[in-house]
């Protein structure tokens, strides 16, 4: 995305406010052209008031100042409540936007980037755009109309003075514009440096088990440090610019006011300016000098904004998954694989024109040696990756036509990687969805979670994705979820690898009875299982081997075979 397409973005974004945006310039230009006024009273009051003698005059206009002042302080009072509002607006917007975007992202994205990197990016990025609503940026839409005044102003007084401040505009342009090439550049390095920082933090934290076991923190330290000195370094570089472009700037309009301080005083000496014209001139060379910082500060405060917003959009435009689906008559039906190929990466294909059908009520089970493709069909039987061709059949309806939530609805996995939400196991099993009590401990008598519900209740608070459950508990609480919220499909992925012997052959009688109705399909090697279920998908290098019931594959199927001599 280039520059111009995300100041673009930007617009349209702050588009959305621009009834407010609209009263806030309104207010602006009000307090700008009051405040144009204010030079011409200082003349006379220092001309015809003291120099000239006339108290009531004095008096009239040291009064007037004064309502000028009144009046624009209560301008900025509503300008600036409008402003502080339209902030507090783009943050909520863009993190609404944001986060629902996340949850909605392909898993693929999820792949390749942690949370601490995703949560570090989106703050900083918010943070940055939310910028672009600062008072400062408000107040240059105004400061074309001040400098035009300003100029006007100046010509009334001198005219020869006028053009010495016309010709310090171009010179200050050109420092203020290198000002902000270099603060972009300095940006661009510190957003990279502070992903690459936030991606190994998020990553050495998730591993800080490794980090124990493997005695390995010195090198992490080392890590740290590196990273951290990189992003210092980049800090330290932007504040140091920030205070030379500050210093830059005031030496500049130093420089100038004291030339014309000299020349004022040359034209005052000589009888043809009086001082009071001198010193509202001064201020009138800082409407015009002062509007040139703060309008090309714009671009030193966009240098920051730009780099910010372009990474917000790249994240905001990458792909969701897809739901296009509008057909609502969704039945319990066949489930079927029709030609599926699939590929994580282009021209690697894990999955090579499979057919399986799962037929309604029915009890599969899938095989394979690692790697043969096994999680790969239940993360297209969920929907979390599409078909690179081939269809996935629910009935006569291709599902990716059907709504995303409503698929979702009818199908459960119980799996080895379940994760726990940081609440009770009551909430965990229910996932705001109303149950009673009764039901949820039934549930868990049916997964075999009861002994630990009876021993910690319902409402015991399982930790960082469980954290303080073992992994056997928390398949349990898995298979619990699964049964109360009844989907017509249930999935189970190496289920059972965590229960006790006990446990698992509650699980099996569950086929029999609570799962009967529903079609079932496990991953599994546990021949209880296998000689159980209606067919036997046996995978190999992500092409169906054989299919048939346990009794039809034993002794003809080498992978079956190899697994029930390893399982003894
Ligand atoms: N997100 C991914 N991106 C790229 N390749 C992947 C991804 N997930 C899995 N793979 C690859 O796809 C192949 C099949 O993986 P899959 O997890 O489906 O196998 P599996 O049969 O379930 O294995 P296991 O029995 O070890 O769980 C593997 O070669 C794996 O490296």
């Amino acid at each position: 995305m280039d520059n111009k397409v995300a100041v673009k973005r930007l617009l349209l974004l702050l588009n959305r406010y621009r009834k407010t945006i609209i009263v806030i310039v309104c207010c602006l230009f009000i307090s700008t052209g009051l405040n144009l006024c204010v030079p011409l009273i200082s003349q006379r009051i220092m001309d015809d008031g003291f120099i000239g003698g006339n108290k009531n005059l004095l008096i009239e206009l040291v009064l007037a100042s004064m309502v000028i002042y009144t009046i624009n302080s209560l301008i900025d009072i509503i300008k600036e409540k409008k402003r502080v509002d339209i902030s507090a607006k783009i943050q909520y917007f863009l993190s609404e936007q944001s986060f629902s975007h996340l949850m909605k992202l392909r898993v693929n994205y999820f792949n390749n980037t942690n949370y601490a990197e995703t949560l570090n990016n989106i703050n900083t990025d918010i943070n940055q755009m939310t910028s672009i609503a600062d008072s400062s940026v408000f107040f240059v839409i105004t400061q074309a109309f001040s400098m035009a005044g300003g100029i006007i102003g100046l010509f009334i007084i001198d005219f020869r003075m006028t053009i010495l401040v016309l010709l310090f505009i171009p010179i200050k342009c050109v420092v203020m514009k290198y000002f902000a090439k270099k603060q972009k550049q300095i940006m661009d390095e510190f957003i990279i440096r502070n992903q690459k920082y936030a991606k190994w933090f998020g990553d050495t934290v998730g591993g800080v088990r490794e980090v124990k076991l493997f005695n390995i923190f010195d090198k992490k330290h080392e890590e740290f440090t590196h990273n951290q000195n990189e992003i210092i370094e980049k800090q330290k570089q932007m504040n140091m610019l920030s205070q030379w472009n500050m210093i830059v700037d005031s030496i500049m309009v130093q420089f100038l006011s004291t030339l014309l301080y000299i020349l004022g005083a040359n034209l005052v000496f000589d009888l043809k300016l009086s001082v009071g014209s001198v010193f509202a001139f001064i201020t009138y060379s800082a409407y015009v000098t002062g509007p040139i910082s703060a309008i090309l500060n714009i671009g030193y405060l966009l240098s920051g904004i730009i780099p910010s917003t372009k990474r917000y959009y790249a994240f905001m435009d990458l792909e969701e998954e897809s739901d296009s689906g509008k057909t609502l008559d969704m039945r319990f039906n066949d489930l079927k694989l029709k030609q599926v190929s699939f590929a994580y990466e282009k021209d690697k294909c894990i999955l090579k024109s499979i057919d399986i059908l799962f037929a309604k009520g029915s009890k599969t089970a899938i095989i394979g040696r690692n790697g043969s493709g096994k999680t790969t069909i239940i993360n297209l039987l969920t929907r979390m990756y599409e078909p690179t061709s081939g269809k996935i059949l629910l009935g006569a309806e291709n599902v990716s036509e059907l709504p995303l939530w409503a698929y979702r609805n009818m199908v459960s996995v119980v799996s080895q990687q379940i994760y726990l939400f940081n609440d009770t196991i009551r909430n965990n099993i229910c996932l705001y969805k109303h149950v009673d009590d009764s039901r949820i401990e039934a549930a868990c008598m049916d997964s075999g979670l009861e002994d630990f519900i009876n021993e910690v209740s319902l409402d015991y608070v399982v930790g960082q994705n469980g954290a303080m459950l073992s992994g056997g508990q928390k398949q349990k609480i898995a298979l619990a979820r699964a049964l109360i919220h009844d989907k017509p499909i249930v999935i189970f992925d190496e289920a059972t690898s965590n229960t006790d012997a006990y446990s698992e052959q509650q699980i099996n009688g569950l086929l029999n009875t609570k799962l009967k109705e529903k079609t079932v399909i496990v991953i599994t090697h546990k021949k209880e299982i296998l000689s159980k279920v209606d067919q036997i998908v046996v995978l190999k290098e992500g092409v169906v081997d054989d299919t048939g019931t346990y009794d039809e594959l034993i002794g003809k199927n080498d992978e079956l075979d190899i697994m029930m001599e390893k399982a003894e």
